[in-house]
């Protein structure tokens, strides 16, 4: 049985006391279930502070971004290293606002996922299609060619431990979720796209996230569904109230 994983996306959000205080309030209230994982998916300035916070919890927190050099002339930039040796265990690659807004590409989150695992950190790796190529009948071929990217040269042990997050762009911050039966469709079709690229038993161990505008009113429904095995979640995961009640969902 897969365990659900909830990862709550701040982007860029919350000073460093509102993330404290998050973190404080959501720690000692998070359902004790080894059927669920709670990660939060901090700006770079906090996780410091919140993975000394968050130590001996059931808490996880995550970078949303990295380089994939280990060190080097970078201005700006974080490597794998810097993260690991914070105590950081998951890194979002690949997040639609990345690709779109800094040139992130499916060769780069593909260096940034082998890094990744250099590093004992475990890649959260999102995809997902526009409005137009969902209009054009294109969401399958394209998840396929960015999953397919995505893992290339990875060993089979290190696609079972990736995190595929299936988040359709026109459904990011608009209140527009897929129906379930949309999300699942394509989670079951990335499902198959790893039994291709390695085998059947472990695309069955993948957890597979599905993101855009999920929230407590509709998270039972999409992680009832039966490729769906977690939520990563943007707006709703800003309030410790919204995002326990999603965490208590996936421990159901
Ligand atoms: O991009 C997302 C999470 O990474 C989804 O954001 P929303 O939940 O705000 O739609």
């Amino acid at each position: 049985m897969r365990k659900k994983v909830i990862a709550g996306n701040w982007k860029m959000n919350k000073l460093a006391s509102e993330a404290n205080q998050f973190v404080d309030e959501v720690k000692v209230k998070l359902p004790q279930s080894d059927k669920v994982e709670a990660i939060v998916c901090s700006p770079f300035p906090y996780l410091a502070q919140l993975v000394e916070k968050a130590k001996g919890t059931t808490l996880a927190v995550a970078a949303q971004t990295m380089h994939y050099e280990e060190s080097g002339a970078f201005t700006g930039e974080v490597s794998p290293e810097m993260l690991a040796d914070l105590g950081v265990t998951y890194v979002v690659l690949g997040h639609s606002e990345r690709r779109e807004y800094y040139n992130e590409t499916d060769e780069t989150v593909n260096k940034k996922v082998h890094a990744a695992f250099k590093h004992g950190l475990t890649p959260i790796v999102c995809v997902g299609e526009t409005l137009e190529q969902r209009e054009a009948n294109e969401t399958m071929d394209h998840v396929e060619m960015q999953v397919t990217k995505a893992l290339e040269a990875l060993s089979e042990e290190q696609v079972a431990n990736t995190i595929i997050a299936y988040e359709p762009i026109w459904a990011i911050g608009t209140g527009k979720t897929a129906t379930s039966e949309q999300a699942n469709e394509v989670c079951t079709h990335i499902r198959e796209v790893v039994a291709k690229l390695t085998s059947k038993e472990t695309a069955s161990k993948v957890i597979i996230q599905y993101g855009g505008s999920v929230k407590p009113a509709n998270v039972d429904e999409l992680l009832a569904q039966s490729d769906i095995d977690g939520a990563l979640v943007g707006g709703a995961s800003l309030e410790p109230a919204s995002f326990l009640q999603l965490v208590e969902a996936g421990a159901k």
